[in-house]
């Protein structure tokens, strides 16, 4: 039996860790985030605790009454931008909470899975493997390095999932990702400008809840790579989520990233080599293409 509990269950890959792990009856879980649990009318049966994790003694007490086996951390500050102007709360969220998520399992013998990014690198040399060197070129590139750096010290069982631009359909949630966006777009008539200067391996949500899951179920110790496997620029992605849903692909404008007044700077080309999670963990993401016929099942529902 695996006793897990996951920060930031509310977001994106938490609230794919929680579809995926509370039918399991192997799985103990306690889903934590802070304020209110947005998931109680979808999973009624899910458990919750409300967990700010930079607040060092709600993670200490949460941690030491669930007594975890393993812990995923997903809670992170994840709007790159923000990051760039609010770099204390940056710096709190991304940084030392990850210090208080540590030494909480530390003292309480807890697995630790956290979740890191392809920001880490410049992107000057993608793809990446779990060996290149890290050199962000944003805020939020560099606090997720200097967590990991805490994370590598950790006296405890650790594990980095590191993983790029994940897409997936959640519930009520402030975000939308490229496959809804471009869909959305192109359906009211709305021409887009999409760059074909960055490189990503796109992550389907579901996939790197499995990943996680992967992990935890065979003790993994060590960074991997948690992503897609196929290379694309949005711009390539905009043209296969057009493709999928017939829509009109002259609403699709070339744009380069140098060009959008962004605050903060984007790594060119990142994306990453996976071929350590798919020989040790058997790790197998989906394609691109079944990926977005996933999301367009599931948005039917919204
Ligand atoms: N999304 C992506 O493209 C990528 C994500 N990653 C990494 O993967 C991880 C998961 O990302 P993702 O699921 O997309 O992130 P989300 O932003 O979707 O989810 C993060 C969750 O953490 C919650 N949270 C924020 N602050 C706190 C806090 N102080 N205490 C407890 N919970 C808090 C948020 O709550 P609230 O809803 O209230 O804001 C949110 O629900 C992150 O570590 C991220 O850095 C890496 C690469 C790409
Ligand atoms: C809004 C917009 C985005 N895009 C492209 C650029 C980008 O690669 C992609 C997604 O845009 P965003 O600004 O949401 O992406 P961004 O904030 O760059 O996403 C990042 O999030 C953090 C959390 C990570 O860790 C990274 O892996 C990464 O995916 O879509 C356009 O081409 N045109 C647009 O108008």
């Amino acid at each position: 039996m695996k006793k897990i509990l996951i920060t930031g269950s509310n977001g994106l890959l938490g609230q794919k860790l929680a579809a995926l792990l509370l039918p399991r009856t192997d799985v103990e879980l306690l889903a934590t985030s802070r304020g209110e649990n947005k998931l109680a009318e979808i999973f009624p049966t899910l458990a919750f605790a409300s967990m700010d994790v930079t607040n060092r003694e709600d993670v200490d007490r949460v941690v030491a009454d669930f007594k975890p086996t393993h812990l995923i951390h997903t809670a992170a500050m994840t709007n790159v931008d923000q990051c760039e102007s609010d770099r204390e709360g940056a710096l709190k969220l991304n940084r030392d909470a990850v210090a208080y998520v540590v030494e909480a399992c530390e003292k309480h013998n807890v697995h630790l899975i956290h979740l890191s990014t392809d920001f880490i690198f410049d992107g000057e040399d993608g793809p990446y493997d779990e060996e290149a060197e890290g050199n962000p070129i944003s805020f939020y590139g560099e606090t997720k390095l200097m967590a990991e750096e805490i994370v590598k010290q950790a006296r405890c069982k650790w594990a980095i999932l590191r993983t790029v631009l994940v897409y997936g359909v959640v519930h009520e949630y402030g975000r939308t990702n490229i496959v809804l966006w471009v869909r959305d777009s192109l359906r009211a008539g709305k021409v887009i400008k999409v760059v074909t200067d960055q490189f990503r391996t796109p992550t389907l949500a579901e996939d790197l809840a499995m990943g996680c899951w992967l992990a935890v179920q065979q003790d993994a110790e060590g960074i991997y790579n948690i992503s897609g496997k196929e290379m694309y620029t949005p711009y390539d992605m905009a043209l296969l989520v057009a493709d999928y849903f017939q829509l009109d692909k002259s609403l699709i404008d070339k744009a380069d990233g140098s060009t959008f007044s962004q605050p903060a700077k984007r790594p060119p080309r990142t994306g990453f080599i996976i071929t350590k999670a798919e020989q040790e963990l058997g790790y197998k993401p989906h394609t691109f293409q079944e990926g977005i016929a996933m999301v367009a099942a599931q948005a039917e529902q919204y």
